[in-house]
C-alpha cells in the first residue's frame, strides 16, 4: 500500500440548491489513516460536503473520488460496494429506539454483512461494545442510556461493519465537556484499532484539537484555510482565529 494514498480526492466540487450556491469548487485530499476536521459557520455546507462524499447528494460538477473510484461514474452495484466501505456517525446517535443495544448492533451485521451465525453475531456485538468501553449494556434500550453512552453505541454500530472511512457529523454535540473529550479520544483510539480514515465535522474545539491531524475551514463555498489546530489558532487571518476563541 502506498503510504500517501488518497482515499478521498475532491477537485472543484460544486453543489447548489436552486439559487443557493453552497459548494463553489471545493478541493480536498484525505490520506489513508488521516483524521480531517471540517469547521465553518452554520449553513456553510459542511454536511452537504460529507453527504456528497457518501453519495447521498449528487454534486453538480467537479470530481469526487472515493478509494480511487469517481463516484458519479459508479453504477448502482459499485455505489453499493463503495457505501459498504463508508460509515457514518450522525448528530443524534440514530439508534432504533424500540430495539435493544444488541438488536441495534446485530442489525447491520445481518443486513450489511449477511452474518447468520448467532454465536458469531453475539461475539462480534460484545467485541465492538468492549472496544467502545461499554460492557453490560446489550440488553438495554437506548432510552435507558445516557447521551454519551448512546454516542458510544452509535459509534459501535458504525464500526461493527468495519468501514474504511468514517464520516462524523458533530460527534460530540450535546455532551458535557468531559464526555465530549472521552468521545473525541475514542475516535482516536478507534482509528488506531480499526485503521480508519475519518472526516469529522465539528464546532467543538476540543474535539477538533484532539481528533484532527488537519483542520479545514469552509467559508463562502470554498476551503478558506487549512492547517493544524495550532497553525490555525495562530493564523494571521482574524476570521480563522475567531474559530479558536
Ligand atoms: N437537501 C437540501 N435541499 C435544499 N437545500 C439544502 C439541502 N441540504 C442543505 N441545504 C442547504 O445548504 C446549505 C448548507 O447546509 P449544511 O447542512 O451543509 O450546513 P452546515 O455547514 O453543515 O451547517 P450546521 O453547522 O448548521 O450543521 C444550507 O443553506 C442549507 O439550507
Amino acid at each position: 500500500m502506498k503510504p500517501m494514498e488518497h482515499v478521498i480526492e475532491i477537485k472543484e466540487l460544486k453543489k447548489s440548491f436552486g439559487e443557493n450556491d453552497v459548494l463553489k469548487g471545493i478541493g480536498l485530499n484525505v490520506s489513508r489513516g488521516e483524521n480531517v476536521v471540517i469547521m465553518g459557520r452554520s449553513g456553510e455546507g459542511k454536511s452537504v460536503t460529507i453527504k456528497c462524499i457518501a453519495g447521498l447528494l449528487t454534486p453538480d460538477s467537479g470530481s469526487l473520488k472515493v478509494m480511487g473510484d469517481e463516484v458519479k461514474e459508479l453504477a448502482e452495484d459499485g455505489l453499493k460496494k463503495m457505501r459498504r466501505k463508508l460509515g457514518f456517525v450522525f448528530q443524534g446517535a440514530a439508534l432504533y429506539d424500540s430495539m435493544t443495544v444488541r438488536e441495534n448492533l446485530a442489525f447491520p451485521l445481518k443486513k450489511v454483512l449477511k452474518m447468520k451465525d448467532r454465536e458469531e453475531i453475539e461475539r462480534t456485538c460484545r467485541e465492538v461494545l468492549e472496544a467502545v468501553g461499554l460492557n453490560d449494556t446489550l440488553e438495554k434500550l437506548p432510552s435507558e442510556l445516557s447521551g454519551g453512552m448512546r454516542k458510544r453505541v452509535g459509534l459501535a454500530r458504525t464500526l461493527i461493519v468495519k468501514p474504511e472511512i468514517i464520516l462524523y457529523d458533530e460527534p460530540t454535540t450535546g455532551l458535557d465537556s468531559i464526555t465530549s473529550k472521552e468521545i473525541s479520544n475514542l475516535i482516536l483510539e478507534m482509528r488506531k484499532k480499526y485503521k480508519t480514515t475519518s472526516v469529522i465535522i465539528t464546532h467543538d474545539l476540543s474535539c477538533a484539537q484532539i481528533t484532527g491531524d488537519r483542520i479545514l475551514i469552509l467559508k463562502d463555498g470554498v476551503f478558506a484555510a487549512e492547517g493544524t489546530y495550532e497553525e490555525l489558532e495562530n493564523s494571521s487571518d482574524e476570521f480563522v482565529r475567531s474559530f479558536f476563541k
